[in-house]
């Protein structure tokens, strides 16, 4: 009886490993599987930046790699594979990801930046198992997982480095070390299977087999859950006990924990369905945005940003704090991800992590200070009485601030300069966060004069400026917020970008070939919309455009979970798919040309409106080079 019996019902089966790793070769032989090596082609160049996680990115690069050996062999070897496995190992640290090594400068790179930390190790299996459809069609499905592994170095003097680098030991491995051998000298200890870290995690390789196909046969569908994405992948048996993987079904338990891991959470596990770890996640939520909440406020981040690092004692000392509350402050933030700890000379010091330094200083180009502060001062407060909101459908605005909002800038409560401020800071920081993401949606070169309805500060305009030169920019916008702007001077003076005062409900609107309104639909109902929409539509001039930035919920408004999070404190705005802000601009005429989904906190849409003889709405910029969907 061999040790798994799973291995042994691959016997008879053409199995291929497509990896040219002779570590993932000697791990799966030792275990009794038969099978060919056909390495690989596929360049590992995938976009990191289009992962959430980089679980994602290791599964997708091992899927990429096993199926372009699946698609190949019938071709090139002449032969169908039953099965083609891939993986994909990579070490993640500081936010970033790391694989081989190019040269030996960057093995001093990967390793010194290891050097005294705990890191990950994550290696994505793709399963492909293959099925000649007839004599030429080949149908292919994919069962993938990941496994993570956390490895703590110890500290590494230069020599050691130089010693370990220069025995060429790093240049074929993830992350610049082999564990397996003059590497494992640098390791303090490992949490989690030590195979994954060499590259192939051969005992849920196992498990995943075995769910593939030990399935049992009294029901006709079973779900495989994949351990990296919330899609399930439900396996037929059919009568004669051979195995059909049927589509992907989304699964709804999942994502909204997925998308509350920001920056180190851990994520949730879905192997061991005997602890709920993401309602666990679900819990620690509040807490981890307080402590993000806090350090901003406290300024941890500006402290911090300075080359080497402070100990404990100073960052108390510079925000004012006592000792021990500061210890535990930053002690959660490295645990977050958001600072992390070393050794220098033999005391701690805390130092920024790169995502820290890049989006949590105040003054960085895209901070999200201001934002963080609003969430804490104006969302925190309603959150704290969503209990109400939820038995009265209303918004807090009275229980949470001891006033009913009317607007922002109109409201008594709102009179105070620095509110205004911090409100507008708000807005600022999502503009030059998504600003670039949404002026290089379109192809927008038709369009000389843009008009930025409840444009605020002119962050975003700057940005469709910077990346259209012929473009000019009118913000329009209530004169209170027009005069504060003051408080907010781009660094470069551009005089494409002008500002006019106005309410968009009751004023005229500028002239201009195309409007955005980013950030703006989101907050009115229909009713207060078409006000607006009317206005808009009665200005309007052949071959005009309407950009319009919102979250975008998905057809069956279950996700982003951030838009709904967000409408629940909302006052009588609603969040919306692309669907229902189509159909809601269409009662003015406006038909949408082009939807994007930028990754980024916003997405975009782009309207037209379809007059005959329109030649140059029709015939207008082109969207050839541009990913988006088209609706005609
Ligand atoms: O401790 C160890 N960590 C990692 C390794 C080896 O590193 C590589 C990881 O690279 P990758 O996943 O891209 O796989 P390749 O070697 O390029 O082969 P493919 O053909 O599959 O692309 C991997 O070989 C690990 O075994 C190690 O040895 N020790």
């Amino acid at each position: 009886m061999p040790l798994n019996p799973v291995i042994s019902k691959l016997s008879g089966k053409l199995v291929v490993l497509a990896s040219a790793s002779p570590r993932r070769l000697e791990i799966l032989s030792n275990a009794g599987l038969r099978f060919e090596v056909v390495p690989s082609w596929f360049k590992e160049t995938l976009d990191k930046s289009l992962f959430k996680h980089p679980c994602e990115y290791a599964v997708e690069t091992a899927k990429q790699k096993a199926l372009e050996v699946a698609q190949r062999m019938p071709f090139k070897h002449l032969k169908t594979p039953d099965i083609v496995i891939g993986a994909d190992t990579v070490v993640t640290v500081d936010g970033l990801i790391l694989e081989k090594p190019t040269d030996k400068q960057d093995a001093y790179r990967m390793l010194s930046r290891l050097s005294g930390k705990e890191h990950s190790v994550f290696t994505g299996v793709a399963i492909v198992i293959c099925r000649d459809k007839n004599s030429s069609v080949t149908d292919y499905k994919v069962v993938d997982f990941y496994e993570e592994t956390k490895v703590k170095f110890a500290e590494l003097s230069e020599e050691m480095l130089w010693e370990y680098i220069n025995s060429g030991e790093p240049m074929d491995k993830a992350g610049g070390y082999g564990i397996q051998a003059l590497g494992g000298m640098l390791v303090e200890y490992v949490r989690g299977d030590f195979l994954n870290v060499v590259g192939f995690p051969l005992n849920h390789f196992c498990k995943q087999l075995g769910s593939i196909f030990n399935s049992p046969p009294a029901s006709p569908a079973h779900k495989i859950k994949r351990d990296c994405d919330e899609a399930w992948t439900l396996v037929n048996k059919t009568t004669n006990g051979d195995v059909e993987l049927l589509e992907n079904v989304k699964d709804d338990s999942l994502t909204s924990v997925q998308e509350q891991n920001v920056m180190g959470l851990e994520f949730a596990k879905c192997n061991r369905q005997d602890v709920p770890h993401s309602i666990i996640s679900l819990l620690d939520g509040f807490k981890v945005s307080k402590t993000l909440f806090t350090a901003s406020k406290l300024k941890v981040f500006d402290v911090l940003n300075t080359p080497g690092g402070l100990t404990l004692e100073e960052v108390a000392g510079q925000i004012n704090a006592s000792l021990l509350g500061t210890e535990r402050l930053l002690e959660a933030a490295v645990s977050l991800g958001l600072l992390e700890r070393v050794r220098q000379e033999e005391i701690s010091v805390y130092r920024n992590t790169e995502q820290a330094s890049r989006f949590l200083v105040t003054d960085s180009p895209v901070s999200l200070h201001g934002y963080i502060l609003h969430c804490n001062d104006m969302v925190w407060p309603l959150f704290s009485h969503l209990e109400s909101a939820v038995r009265e459908g209303t918004s807090q605005h009275e229980r949470a601030f001891g006033k009913k909002k009317e607007d922002v800038f109109q409201d008594v409560y709102y009179s105070k300069d620095e509110v205004k401020i911090r409100f507008m800071d708000a807005m600022h920081s999502i503009a030059r966060v998504t600003g670039k993401d949404l002026a290089t949606a379109f192809d927008l070169s038709c369009y000389k004069t843009a008009c930025d309805i409840g444009g605020c500060t002119g962050a975003m305009a700057y940005e469709f400026t910077k990346a259209h030169p012929e473009l000019s920019v009118t913000i329009f916008d209530l004169p209170q917020v027009i005069e504060m702007r003051r408080h907010f001077q781009p660094k470069e003076n551009d005089e494409r970008v002008s500002f006019v005062a106005g309410d968009f409900f009751k004023d005229d609107l500028p002239k201009a070939d195309l409007y955005i309104l980013a950030r703006v639909l989101h907050d009115w109902s229909d009713e207060k919309l078409h006000v607006l929409l009317s206005k808009l539509s009665k200005m309007w001039t052949p071959g005009c455009g309407l950009l319009v930035s919102e979250i975008l919920l998905d057809e069956e408004r279950r996700r982003p979970s951030r838009a709904l999070l967000q409408a629940l404190s909302m006052t009588e705005g609603k969040q919306r798919s692309t669907a229902e802000y189509s159909a809601l601009l269409d009662k003015h005429g406006f038909t949408l040309k082009h939807v994007k989904h930028t990754d980024n906190l916003l997405d975009a849409m782009l309207f037209v409106k379809e007059e005959q003889n329109d030649k140059r709405t029709l015939l207008g910029c082109s969207s050839a080079s541009i990913e988006t969907a088209e609706l005609e």
